[in-house]
Order: structure tokens, then C-alpha cells, then sequence
């Protein structure tokens, strides 16, 4: 199934803001006749998005005409963490006869922070706002569109889950999984599985206040790029055919590091010589960086108690 940006009706979760935003700008900005449905919980930051990026804000109804000329762009509230919301969405979009030939599963979101700072809260919102939105999506996927094109964004940090990420990682690393699972549930589908390194998102920018030092030393070899920039550089490999997709070079070493038993079902580039950096990297340098990685975790958490001490 080749990924083309022309001639679909694309499903985009997480569309409100960030790189979904982002999508949904190029697939309106360069094609004339796919359309665009966002979904998101904010009924006021999906229509923001929409003037943002040149559209008039239209919500889908059931009676909605997708055959209006003047308009190629719906939006659609709803809390993807919630199956019974999820079900009515599709079946609003089934009324419309709005039949999704791609998926792209956005919504997301962390809040770096050592797990014994996190509110029980902020961990039930990144399970659910991490994985349980593309679950959920990806249930009725399964059930309804089982010939479509599914995109999950997962992260880099799910081949190498580090300290900061606890309330988001282990979530992607399940949106990995599912991935996995999903490809040799649905021999009629495309699912593809997106990794990004740090991007410029507004996401991004809320992370940046409670991430500790520690994480963002270990995270600074993946410099953030702008959206726009994370945007074409998946959208360039997704019609290169490739399925697994790194944002950047830190990545696509990382993925070679996280081989598995699932490497005959993952569609990377230069996934052989993936393959021979892993074993190599594995044997040789993975052992000597977590040496050192565990005495800079160390010695950081020594300074964090001599800063706990001093106040
Ligand atoms: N930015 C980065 O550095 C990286 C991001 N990623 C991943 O890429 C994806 C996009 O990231 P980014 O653009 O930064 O995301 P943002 O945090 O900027 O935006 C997240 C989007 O998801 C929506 N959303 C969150 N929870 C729900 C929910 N329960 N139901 C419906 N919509 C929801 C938000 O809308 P609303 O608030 O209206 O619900 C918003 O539109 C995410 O999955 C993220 O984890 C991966 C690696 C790096
Ligand atoms: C041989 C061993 C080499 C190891 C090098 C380690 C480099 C780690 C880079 C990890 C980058 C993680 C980015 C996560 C982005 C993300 O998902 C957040 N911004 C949340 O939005």
C-alpha cells in the first residue's frame, strides 16, 4: 500500500496542536481533493488549528455534506482515552460516509519527572493519553478499516527508556508492541510505527518545565526540530514505503540497539545493517555507555540529596 498525501481521508488524533497540527496542514496546504477530519479533546484548540493553518472551522455532525466544495476540513471533540467516545466518533464518521483510508494516531504528551514526584494523576494521564488513545483508535481500526493505513507515534524513548520518562516511555514502548502485534493481525493493513527524537511542539515546550537535568543531558544528542521539519522527514520516509521511522540519525542508532525478535516483521532503512550495529553495539558499547550512564545517574542524584540537604 504506498503512502500518498492526494486522494485520502485522513483520520488525525492529536490534531489540535504539535506535529498532528502539523499534518493536518500539509495534507490541506498540499493536496486539493483529500480530506481532513482532526480529533482532539478541545473543540477550541481544533478550531484555532484549523484557522491556523487556512481552514474554516466546521465540526462533523451526522448530517454533515463532505461533498460541500467550499470546505475539505472537519473537526471532531472527543477524549480518546474513552472507548465509548471513541465508537461514537467512528460512527459519526461512517454517517458521513467520511471512510478513513488513513490513520494518524498524534495524541500524546509527557510530563518528565522522577516517578516519586509524579501525582497518581499525571501517571493515569500518561497511560491514557499515551497509549489507551491509540489503543482505542487502534481497536476500531481493527473492527471497521481493517484495509487502511494505521500510523502510530511512538518515540525514541521507547528503544531506550531513560530516567525523567517513567510517566511516558513505558507507554510507547506498548504503542511499539501494539505496532508489532498489529501487523500480524491486519495482513490487509499498513501499520506503521513513528519514532521522533525531540521536536519543537507546544507539548514539547510545557515538557521542558518539570524535565530533570539528568534527562536532558542523557536526551541532548537529539537536538529538537522544528515540526514542520519532524512533519516531512516522516512523510519523506512513509513514501520511501519504510514503516519504522526515526526522526533522527541518535535514533535510527538506537532502533538498531533495540533488535528483537520482531526484526523480520520491521520495515527500517538499511534494516540489515541495523542488524550488524545492534549485535556489534550491544556486545561492545552499550555495556561501556551504561557504565558511565550509571555513574552520571549517580552522581546526580548525590547532588539532588546535597541540594535536598542544604534547604
Ligand atoms: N514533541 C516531542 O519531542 C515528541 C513527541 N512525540 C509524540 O508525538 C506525538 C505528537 O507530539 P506533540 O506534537 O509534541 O504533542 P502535543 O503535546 O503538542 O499535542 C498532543 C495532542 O494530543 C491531543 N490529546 C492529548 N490527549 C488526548 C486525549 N486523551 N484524547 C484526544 N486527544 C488528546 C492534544 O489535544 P487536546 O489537549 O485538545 O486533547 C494535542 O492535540 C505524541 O504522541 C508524542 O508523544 C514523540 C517523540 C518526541
Ligand atoms: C551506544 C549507546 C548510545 C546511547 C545514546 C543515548 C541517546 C538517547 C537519546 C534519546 C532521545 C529521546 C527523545 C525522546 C523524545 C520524547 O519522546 C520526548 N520529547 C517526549 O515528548
Amino acid at each position: 500500500m504506498k503512502y500518498a498525501l492526494e486522494d485520502q481521508i485522513v483520520l488525525i488524533t492529536g490534531g489540535s496542536q504539535g506535529l498532528g497540527k502539523q499534518f493536518a496542514q500539509k495534507y490541506l496546504n498540499e493536496t486539493v481533493r483529500s480530506k481532513i477530519i482532526v480529533v482532539s479533546r478541545s473543540a477550541n484548540k481544533l478550531q484555532d488549528a484549523i484557522r491556523d493553518i487556512g481552514g474554516y472551522p466546521k465540526k462533523l455532525q451526522k448530517s454533515t455534506d463532505i461533498d460541500e466544495q467550499n470546505n475539505r476540513i472537519w473537526y471532531l471533540p472527543c477524549d480518546l482515552s474513552i472507548p465509548e467516545s471513541v465508537n461514537e466518533m467512528f460512527e459519526n464518521l461512517f454517517e458521513c460516509k467520511l471512510i478513513p483510508t488513513q490513520v494518524l494516531a498524534c495524541a500524546g504528551g509527557a510530563t518528565p519527572k522522577l516517578v516519586a514526584d509524579c501525582t497518581g494523576k499525571e501517571l493515569e494521564i500518561g497511560v491514557k493519553n499515551n497509549y489507551l488513545t491509540a489503543l482505542y483508535v487502534s481497536h476500531k481500526v481493527s473492527q471497521l478499516l481493517p484495509r487502511c493505513h494505521l500510523v502510530l507515534f511512538s518515540s525514541e524513548a521507547a528503544f531506550f527508556p531513560f530516567i525523567g520518562y517513567a510517566q511516558y516511555a513505558p507507554m510507547k514502548i506498548a504503542v511499539k508492541s501494539l505496532a508489532f502485534i498489529l501487523r500480524q493481525e491486519l495482513p490487509d493493513a499498513r501499520v506503521s510505527c513513528i519514532y521522533p527524537g525531540n521536536f519543537l511542539s507546544e507539548g514539547y515546550a510545557v515538557e521542558e518545565t518539570t524535565k530533570p537535568s539528568i534527562t536532558k543531558e542523557i536526551e541532548g544528542s537529539s537536538a529538537a526540530i522544528s515540526c514542520a521539519e519532524c512533519c516531512n522527514r516522516i512523510v519523506w520516509w512513509l513514501e520511501k514505503g519504510y514503516d519504522d521511522i526515526t526522526s533522527d540519525f541518535i535514533g535510527w542508532i538506537l532502533m538498531s540497539l533495540d533488535m528483537g525478535l520482531n526484526k523480520h516483521n520491521n520495515n527500517s532503512f538499511l534494516w540489515i545493517l541495523q542488524l550488524i550495529l545492534g549485535v556489534i553495539g550491544n556486545l561492545f558499547i552499550v555495556p561501556i555507555y551504561m557504565v558511565f550512564l550509571s555513574w552520571d545517574i549517580r552522581k546526580w542524584h548525590k547532588k539532588q540529596q546535597t541540594k535536598r540537604g542544604k534547604k
